[in-house]
């Protein structure tokens, strides 16, 4: 399979394709079973006729039998062979308890029918209760924590390289104390921080802070996430940012494009999602220019400390990543 995305080192040694596609369906939020099956098996088979092949998706997006579809008729017809498909998947909160992060894992293996992940992330570094489904909630309607200690999943998450069940581990929402924590205790070093990252939340003290480890950004959530669920319509539209469609004009490029090209320039890891095929040829025809040093520090400048992922249901937690600074 040819594609013109360049690859990324990471601090295992292996590479993880610089762009990837995003799966959550954001048009179904939390209420699972309401929305259109097979748009994200089109959109995986189109990503991969594009070119894409980095694949984000997690057991509790309800897309991973999708995905697994998609790549594997992408296998059957020959456009791509197993190894040239980087596939993410995510241990969700549930599952932190050590003696079912390995059931956890097969599941997904099973959903998306294949012998091993390229990379599994800690969804979250908060647990919630355990063996009640996958949004256990009291009977006032809020989650039931769990305060499994997110060393002792990584624990469990490292002997899952161990096996060859996972190619790499890494996390996702982690604060940088929680990094820091997690690495005084890691035989195996986490190759990334999955975590929102867009043009109103630029995250310059954790890339920062992530680089100095070793541990690359990938960053969910590129475009603002304008389908999700609790959008609120008063609020500033990332990709329609005037300084956003100025340098559109300049560099005869989209506002997404602008947006992406904005964090592969900062040497992150954008994955955009889109179930649109001319939309996903766009998000992806990004390597044919650079932002200057100056367009750059103007983007960095629309920065407000806004996320959209705010995650207020679990603030009580302990391990709430967001009462930290960054
Ligand atoms: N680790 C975590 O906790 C989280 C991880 N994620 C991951 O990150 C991925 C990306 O984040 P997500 O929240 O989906 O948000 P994005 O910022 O990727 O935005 C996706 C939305 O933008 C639209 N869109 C895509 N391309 C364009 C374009 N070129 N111009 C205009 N609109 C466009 C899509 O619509 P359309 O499909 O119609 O093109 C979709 O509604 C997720 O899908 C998921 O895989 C997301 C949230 C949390
Ligand atoms: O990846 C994600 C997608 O959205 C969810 C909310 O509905 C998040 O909890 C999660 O982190």
């Amino acid at each position: 399979m040819t594609s013109n995305v360049p690859k990324v080192l990471l601090n295992n040694g292996t590479f993880m394709p610089i762009i990837g596609l995003g799966t959550w369906g954001s048009d179904w939020g939390l209420t699972f079973g309401q929305r259109e099956r097979g748009a994200i098996e089109q959109a995986v088979k189109d990503a991969i006729d594009l070119g894409y092949l980095h694949i984000d998706t997690a057991l509790v997006y309800d897309t991973e039998k999708e995905v697994g579809n998609a790549i594997n008729e992408k296998i059957r017809q020959g456009v791509v062979k197993r190894e040239d498909v980087y596939i993410v998947s995510k241990l969700w909160n549930t599952f932190h308890r050590p003696d079912l992060v390995r059931g956890a894992l097969m599941q997904s293996l099973q959903n998306l029918n294949t012998p091993y992940l390229d990379l599994y992330l800690i969804h979250w570094p908060l647990a919630h209760k355990e063996e009640q489904g996958l949004f256990p909630v009291d009977d006032k309607g809020n989650i039931v924590f769990s305060f499994v200690d997110f060393v002792d999943t990584w624990k469990e998450m490292e002997k899952l390289v161990d096996d060859g069940l996972v190619k790499s581990i890494g996390i996702s929402n982690f604060s940088k104390n929680q990094t820091e924590r997690l690495l005084a205790n890691a035989r195996i070093k986490p190759v990334t921080n999955q975590v929102e990252c867009q043009l109103y939340l630029t995250q310059t003290k954790l890339s920062e802070y992530l680089r100095s480890k070793g541990i690359t950004l990938t960053a969910y959530g590129p475009l603002g996430s304008p389908a999700r669920p609790w959008l609120d319509s008063k609020e500033p539209v990332l990709l329609e940012e005037p300084t956003v469609l100025s340098l559109a004009a300049k560099y005869n490029k989209t506002p997404a494009q602008i947006a992406l090209r904005y964090q592969i320039d900062r040497g992150h890891i954008p994955i955009p999602k889109s179930s649109n095929k001319t939309r996903l040829a766009e998000n992806i025809s990004i390597f044919d220019f650079q932002l200057d040093a100056g367009d750059l520090e103007a983007l960095n400048k629309l920065n407000r400390n806004k996320r959209f992922f705010s995650n207020d249901e679990n603030a009580t937690h302990p391990d709430h990543p967001f009462n930290d600074e960054y």
